[in-house]
């Protein structure tokens, strides 16, 4: 598999006042084309810090980056027309309908009018949409609003996808039913980049994963190999049980599903 984002000693700080908060403090990742890269961490990890720079939403204080080949610094144009993202906020508009939404962002994209109809059939098609396509979000169940929110984040045909914690607030079966939208995404050749709070999430959906923990990654590899590495004869450890022996501390929202 080819390499898609690569990250070397990423560092971010905030100043508040007197205080210099070091979020991310010298972040290496490499995500390869065609996966879906689990981003872990305990709240205030640097995970959504991460995820604002490598969307160009952020500078850097210091350190490499380059998705699709294209340097964060030199061709942050580029990066932005490669990716994809869908916050956890959402970009739906509420005041539009599902169908005028989509054909508003591809035109943004510089879609032809015919182009954007296209865009916009194949996307509601793909996220299961087409029934409630001219309704406004207002409307929609929460898995409906963050399949639409995925469907605008995909209008560009992003080659790589960034999800900040897509299903949080969702019942446990719209849960699930996202997880298969998610991994039809990642089948049509997707990069899918997600960071989430629920393990049994990033256990279910991810081929690789990554803990981040006090603005540093602390481990990587795929769920099966860090399970492994810390059961024992007989019992079979949980990502949980990963999480908590590298971070010091269990992820209590992964409890609630
Ligand atoms: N705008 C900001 N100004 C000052 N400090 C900030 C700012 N944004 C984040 N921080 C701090 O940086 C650190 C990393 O925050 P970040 O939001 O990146 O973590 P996170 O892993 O995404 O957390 P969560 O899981 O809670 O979303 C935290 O200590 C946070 O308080």
């Amino acid at each position: 598999m080819s390499q898609i984002l690569y990250t070397s000693g990423l560092q971010k700080s905030y100043k508040t006042g007197k205080e210099t908060i070091p979020a991310v403090n010298g972040v290496d990742l490499e995500v390869f084309s065609g996966e879906i890269f689990g981003f872990l961490g305990p709240n205030g990890a640097g995970k959504t810090t991460t995820l604002r720079m490598l969307t160009t939403l952020l500078q850097p204080d210091a350190g490499e980056v380059s998705i699709c080949s294209y340097d964060l610094y030199q061709q942050p144009e580029k990066i932005r027309e490669v990716i994809g993202y869908v916050s956890q906020s959402g970009g739906a508009d509420k005041d539009a309908t599902a169908w005028e939404d989509l054909i508003l962002q591809a035109r943004l994209y510089g879609m032809s009018k015919r182009e954007a109809a296209a865009r916009a059939s194949d996307l509601l098609a793909a996220l299961g949409l087409e029934s409630i396509a001219d309704r406004r979000p207002a409307t929609y169940s929460g898995g409906q609003k963050r399949r639409l929110d995925i469907a605008i984040g995909m209008i560009n045909r992003p080659k790589i996808l960034f999800l900040d914690e897509p299903t949080t607030g969702l019942d446990p079966h719209s849960r699930e039913q996202l997880w298969d939208e998610v991994r039809k995404l990642r089948d049509l050749g997707t990069t899918i980049f997600l960071t989430t709070h629920y393990m049994e999430e990033a256990d279910a959906l991810s081929d690789r994963i990554a803990i981040m923990d006090q603005g540093q990654i602390v481990l990587t590899g795929t769920p099966a190999s860090l399970k492994d590495a810390i059961s024992s004869s007989g019992t079979q450890a949980s990502l949980n049980d990963v999480f908590l022996q590298h971070t010091g501390r269990y992820n209590k929202s992964a409890q609630i599903a």
